[in-house]
């Protein structure tokens, strides 16, 4: 028997569409997930650059996907690895639970308290207009801050729990961002996976060797 049975909030926001899921996972299968994610996932810390000086990256990110085209997202280009076991299955069910296809996921790794992924929307060209972003959280509880880019007194938090799943769709990445904030609080860690699905660039043509060309000739 599930003693905290999953509990599916829907939030009546203005330009969004986002739902919350308690307990996706019991906390038997989180506990298991959480640590293979740890053990299995080549983690790596990448550089950001902030007015033109590099700083680390504050959490540890990884990129899985079905194809390998790379994806960048602020500033960053990650090369994608394929899917293993664990995160295709978390992926099916995902799938089965959303509706919704997804050939990619991003993972985040927040060490402790002092990791933080900042103010952004998921709104890169690749992702298409109006993407459903589907996050599965494990590990330590975080504080995922949402705030409307216009409308002020749209501003909210919800704790994501172990085991738990958050979609976001709609216009949420056109009028919203989203933050997970640091926390002073003792804070272990916590594993976040946003399943994604990304579009190939369309090919740009390349001008410069058309030119060589007419050089040439
Ligand atoms: O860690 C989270 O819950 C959010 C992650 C996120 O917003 C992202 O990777 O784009
Ligand atoms: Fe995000």
């Amino acid at each position: 028997m599930n003693l905290f049975p999953s509990e599916k909030t829907k939030f009546n926001l203005p330009q969004a569409e986002l739902i919350y899921i308690s307990q996706f996972y019991s906390q038997t299968e989180a506990n298991i997930i959480f640590e293979s994610l740890l053990k299995d996932i080549l983690w790596q810390q990448d550089n950001i650059t902030l007015f033109g000086k590099a700083h680390k990256q504050p959490r540890l990110t990884a990129l899985y996907a079905e194809s390998n085209t790379p994806y960048t997202y602020s500033g960053i280009t990650m090369n994608p690895q394929p899917f293993n076991k664990l995160l295709l299955k978390i992926k099916e069910q995902v799938e089965v639970a959303t509706k919704h296809k997804f050939n990619s996921v991003l993972l985040n790794l927040y060490r402790d308290g002092n990791d933080s992924n900042g103010w952004h929307a998921d709104n890169e060209k690749e992702l298409g207009v109006n993407p459903v972003i589907t996050s599965v959280s494990f590990g330590a509880r975080r504080s995922f801050k949402y705030k409307h880019r216009t409308l002020k007194s749209e501003n909210h938090k919800l704790e994501l729990e172990h085991g738990s799943l958050l979609i976001m769709k709609g216009e949420m990445q056109h009028y919203w961002l989203h933050q997970i904030p640091k926390t002073k609080n003792e804070v272990g860690k916590r594993i976040n996976l946003t399943f994604r699905f990304i579009t190939k660039k369309t090919e740009v043509p390349q001008p410069r060797f058309n030119l060589i060309c007419i050089f040439i000739m």
